[in-house]
């Protein structure tokens, strides 16, 4: 029988800090060291649930992914001087709810962290450029907290089980991604970061959310039944702890939206 273990994946023992980075993501994001820049509008997601296509378990997370061959679901406003395209959304989790954010306030950790990965499709043609580029990428962060069932969740928290091990995917429509957001989505910290995750270019313009959405635990717990592992391989690793080391300030300033 398989044996679940959380040892550590490798992919999770790889480049502490991207060599030569100086904007690096995740960070701790200091309060009171952030700069309230008035300038900042409200940002003004409009998302398409048609443009919703499949869940893929790429064996870091799962990503749920949207069609972004045209400009149906944008993101616009906030710090951003361009139309960026959503073309997917992922979490990262703790194997306890004591931990599993990869962002942090005040060193606050929370139990999970909503990421909506969106390129500039006024400036490039596909994400696979954008990701190169300086102004390429702008991804909103969502904390999450144990408590009340998210009704709106539960839709891709059911068919999870149909992505359990990597490489996986299963057709996932007529999700709205915006049930996802807090209510208030005016009070943001932003900063310019990284990928967390492979290829960690230093391309996107990080959008923070501070008000939090909840999740219950049985919820979160179906997202550590997902394995980091494919069918084949005989010893089965529970995702968790899909999350990176937080990444030197180098100096960056964190603007906030709100005083
Ligand atoms: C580099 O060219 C690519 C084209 C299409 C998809 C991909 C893979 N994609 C890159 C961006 C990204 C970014 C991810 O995390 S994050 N925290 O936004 O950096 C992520 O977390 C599981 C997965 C992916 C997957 C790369
Ligand atoms: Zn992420």
């Amino acid at each position: 029988i398989a044996h679940f273990s959380t040892g550590m994946h490798p992919m999770w023992q790889g480049p502490l800090v991207a060599p030569g980075g100086n904007r690096q993501s995740p960070i701790d994001i200091r309060v009171r060291k952030s700069v309230f820049d008035p300038h900042l509008k409200p940002l003004t997601p409009d998302y398409d649930p048609g443009t919703c296509s499949q869940i893929w378990n790429n064996g870091y997370s799962f990503l749920v992914e949207y069609d972004d061959t045209t400009d149906k679901s944008i993101l616009k406003g906030g710090p951003l001087e361009d139309n960026f395209r959503l073309c997917q959304f992922h979490f990262h989790w703790g194997e306890s709810n004591a931990w599993g954010s990869e962002h942090t306030v005040d060193r606050r950790l929370f139990p999970a962290e909503l990421h909506m990965v969106h390129w500039n499709s006024n400036k490039y043609r596909r994400f696979e450029e954008a990701v190169m580029e300086e102004n390429g990428l702008a991804v909103i962060g969502v904390f999450l907290k144990i408590g009340k069932r998210h009704e709106g969740l539960q839709k891709l928290v059911d068919a999870l089980p149909a992505v359990r091990h990597k490489d996986s995917v299963v057709e996932f429509t007529r999700f709205d991604p915006a049930c996802l957001l807090p209510a208030n989505i005016d009070d943001y910290w932003t900063y310019a970061g990284s990928l967390t995750t492979p290829p960690l270019t230093e391309a996107v313009t990080w959008i923070i959310m501070k008000q939090h959405i909840e999740v219950s635990h049985d919820q979160l717990a179906v997202f550590r039944s997902l394995l980091f592992t494919s069918a084949e391989e005989e010893v089965q690793k529970s995702m968790v702890n899909n999350f990176r080391v937080q990444q030197p300030l180098r100096g960056r300033t964190v603007r906030s939206s709100f005083t």
